[in-house]
């Protein structure tokens, strides 16, 4: 991307990103409270469009070609740039199944084998078939947090997105769904480049294979994982990643 800004109402919120983000590779974004991170995500798949007091400027290409584009549909590219949520969503009226498929379903795809074979396909993915298997008919909300923010996962990349953008994905879950969490995002950037938004420095040194630091809307640095949490360029980076500020 180059030179994003973003304004709720007359209220700039980030100012001038420019990056460019490895394929299949994990880059976490990090950075206190209120510093843009979930709204920078939201504009890598047009989000902010739902949300009419919200402008973006500048470039945001995928695979070379613009997304904001006029000739371009946002609802294509939120089927190529999924999202998973801090708060796992499944939809309470369906089945573990039918949440799985709802986007292949809305996309208009009708054909039994290949609906069954693509949702053994996403839960696998996801590492939640063998605990869902002989339940698929059972609503998604009747599973544990955990299996739930997998279940959305499954759900994401249903659809075979390119990207996956996770907004703190496992900040409300114990700390064993979120190690397979953690671990189904490392396993998942063989088929996905994955951004996501994270708290917790543990878990981005464990998952990440970049990071990049906001602060007040801005990007102080990006970097491999590794070189920005051991020798950082910028002071304010060092102070959050050594906790002298949250
Ligand atoms: N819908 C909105 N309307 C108005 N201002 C907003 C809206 N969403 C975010 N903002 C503002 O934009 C700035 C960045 O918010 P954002 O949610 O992106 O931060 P964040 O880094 O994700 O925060 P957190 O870590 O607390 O989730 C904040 O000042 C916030 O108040």
């Amino acid at each position: 991307m180059h030179d994003l800004n973003v304004w709720f109402g007359k209220k700039q919120s980030l100012f001038h990103i420019s990056m460019n983000i490895a394929l299949h590779q994990v880059l976490a974004i990090i950075g206190p409270s209120g510093c843009g991170k979930s709204t920078f995500l939201r504009c890598l798949n047009r989000m902010h469009e739902l949300n009419p007091g919200v402008k973006v400027e500048g470039s945001v290409k995928l695979m070379g070609k613009e997304i904001y584009s006029a000739d371009v549909d946002p609802t294509l590219i939120r089927r190529r740039v999924g999202m998973v949520f801090q708060k796992s969503t499944p939809f309470p009226t369906m089945s573990i199944e039918e949440n799985v498929l709802i986007g292949l379903k809305l996309a208009g795809i009708r054909n039994r084998a290949f609906l069954e074979e693509r949702l053994e396909q996403s839960l696998r993915m996801a590492a939640l078939w063998d605990e869902v298997k002989d339940r698929l008919d059972a609503p998604g909300t009747s599973l544990s947090g955990g299996q739930q923010q997998r279940l959305c996962i499954a759900r994401a990349i249903a659809v075979q997105p390119e990207v996956l953008l996770m907004d703190e994905p496992c900040s409300a879950l114990d700390p064993i769904a979120t190690g397979q969490i953690e671990e189904l995002i490392v396993s998942l950037k063989k088929n996905y480049t994955i951004i996501l938004v994270t708290h917790n420095l543990q878990e981005a040194g464990k998952t990440s294979d970049f990071t990049a630091f906001f602060l007040d809307g801005k990007l102080i640095e990006m970097d491999s994982t590794k070189k920005l949490f051991t020798n950082p360029r910028h002071k304010p980076t060092e102070d959050y990643i050594t906790g002298r500020f949250s």
